[in-house]
C-alpha cells in the first residue's frame, strides 16, 4: 500500500459523483489488494466495496464506514494535487475519510484484533444516497458482513486537528432534496401579456418558500429550507417559459419534514393558479437523521477524554445530512466530527483539510477499535 499522504492526494485528484466512482473504486481495490490477503474478504457492490478483516477470536463484528463520492464543484485551490476532473471536487472530505479507512484497514491487517472488522466504502453520500441500498444489499446478499456496531467520522473544518466532537442522540438532521419545475409559456419580451413568465413565478415562489420556516414552523423546532440553485430562461429578450428551483429541506423532527412538504405543495398550487402554469415537485433523495447510540457515544467520548493527543467536545446537533443515518437506524453506533482546521467550510471550492488529521486519526481510531474489541 502507498503512503497515506500519497493515497489522500491521489484520491483528491479523481473525485467522482455518486455511483460513478469508477476510478475511485479501482484505486481503492488496488490499495486493498496490495495488502496481505490471508485475513481479508473483499466484496464489491456497484461502485462500493466491503472488506472484512477476520478477527483472531471474534465475538462480534465492528463496522467502519467511509463515503467515497465527490461533489459537482470546480476546485478553486492552487494545490499541486487539485482535482483533475472538471467540475468535480472532494469538497466534503471524503478523500480524507477514505484514506483514514485504508489506514485503519492496514493497521488491522498488520496487527489483527479479536473481533471481526468490516470496512464499508460506500458510494453516493452526497446524492442520491448509497447507504440505504447498500445496507439492504448487505442484509440480503451478505448477512455475515452486517456489523453489530458501526462507526464513521466526518471532517470538521472549524476545529483544529486533534479535536473530535459528537453527542449522544440526534447529531444530524432529516433531509430531503427538493426539485421544482415550473412550465409556463415562452414569449417575446415586449409582449408579456401573451406569455406566462416562469422567471417571475419562480422568483415569487422562492420568496414564499422562505416564509415556511419563519411563519409555519414552531420556532423551537429547528428547520431549514434552502434553494441552492435557480435557473430560468434562455436570453435577455425572451420571456422564460421554464424555470427550475433546486434545494434541500432539513428538519430535526420527521413530522416537521411532512409539514414543510405540505406547505411547499400549497405554495406550488397557489403559484400554478396565480401564474397560470404547471408545476412538478420531485423530492429526490431523502436521508434519515443521524442518531448516535447514547452508551456507545458516551464511551467514545470517555475514550477521547483520556487520550492525551485528543480534545473532545460535546457538540450541538447540526442541520447537516448524512445517509450514514440509515446504518444507525438498524445498527447501534455513532458518527463524530474530526477537526481539519480549514478556513473554508464543507462544500467550499477552496476547502483544504489539514492533512495532519490522517496521522492523528488513524492511530486514534485504531486504538479505539482495539479497546472496544473483546
Ligand atoms: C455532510 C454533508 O455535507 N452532507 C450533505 C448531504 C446531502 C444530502 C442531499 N443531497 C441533500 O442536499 O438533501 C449535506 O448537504 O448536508
Amino acid at each position: 500500500m502507498k503512503s497515506l499522504l500519497e493515497i489522500r492526494r491521489d484520491l483528491h485528484r479523481i473525485p467522482e459523483l455518486g455511483f460513478q466512482e469508477v476510478k475511485t473504486n479501482a484505486y481503492l481495490l488496488e490499495q486493498i489488494y496490495s495488502l496481505p490477503q490471508e485475513r481479508l474478504t473483499i466484496v464489491t457492490w456497484k461502485t462500493g466495496i466491503v472488506v472484512k478483516v477476520e478477527g483472531i477470536n471474534a465475538t462480534k463484528t465492528i463496522g467502519w464506514r467511509t463515503d467515497i463520492d465527490g461533489l459537482p464543484i470546480t476546485e478553486a485551490t492552487d494545490l499541486p494535487y487539485k482535482s483533475e476532473h472538471a467540475d468535480r471536487m472532494h469538497a466534503c472530505g471524503h478523500d480524507v475519510h477514505m484514506t483514514v479507512a485504508l489506514g485503519l484497514l492496514r493497521a488491522l491487517v498488520d496487527n489483527p484484533i479479536n473481533d471481526h472488522v468490516v470496512i464499508l466504502f460506500q458510494p453516493a453520500e452526497e446524492g442520491p444516497g448509497g447507504a440505504l441500498p447498500m445496507r439492504e444489499w448487505l442484509k440480503i446478499d451478505h448477512p455475515e458482513l452486517v456489523p453489530n456496531q458501526i462507526f464513521a467520522f466526518h471532517i470538521a473544518p472549524e476545529y483544529p486537528v486533534g479535536t473530535v466532537a459528537t453527542r449522544p442522540g440526534l447529531l444530524f438532521a432529516n433531509t430531503s432534496e427538493l426539485f421544482i419545475d415550473l412550465v409556463g409559456k415562452e414569449g417575446h419580451a415586449a409582449f408579456p401579456h401573451q406569455a406566462r413568465d416562469m422567471s417571475v413565478a419562480a422568483a415569487t415562489l422562492l420568496l414564499q418558500l422562505q416564509t415556511i420556516v419563519s411563519r409555519s414552523i414552531n420556532p423551537m423546532d429547528p428547520a431549514v429550507v434552502t434553494i441552492g440553485k435557480m435557473s430560468s430562461g434562455t436570453v435577455q429578450n425572451i420571456i422564460s417559459g421554464q424555470a427550475r428551483l433546486e434545494g434541500t429541506i432539513r428538519t430535526m423532527d420527521a413530522q416537521t419534514m411532512s409539514t414543510i412538504k405540505e406547505k411547499i405543495e400549497s405554495f406550488c398550487q397557489a403559484t400554478e393558479i396565480a401564474f397560470d402554469c404547471h408545476i412538478h415537485i420531485d423530492y429526490g433523495s431523502s436521508y434519515y437523521q443521524v442518531k448516535n447510540e447514547a452508551t456507545i457515544t458516551n464511551e467514545f467520548l470517555a475514550f477521547a477524554e483520556q487520550d492525551k493527543n485528543t480534545t473532545d467536545i460535546l457538540c450541538d446537533a447540526a442541520m447537516t445530512g448524512e445517509d450514514f443515518g440509515y446504518f444507525l437506524q438498524e445498527i447501534p453506533g455513532m458518527l463524530f466530527w474530526a477537526g481539519v482546521d480549514s478556513p473554508f467550510g464543507l462544500h467550499h471550492a477552496k476547502l483544504n483539510p489539514n492533512e495532519a488529521v490522517i496521522d492523528y486519526l488513524v492511530p486514534f481510531v485504531d486504538s479505539y477499535i482495539r479497546k472496544i474489541s473483546c
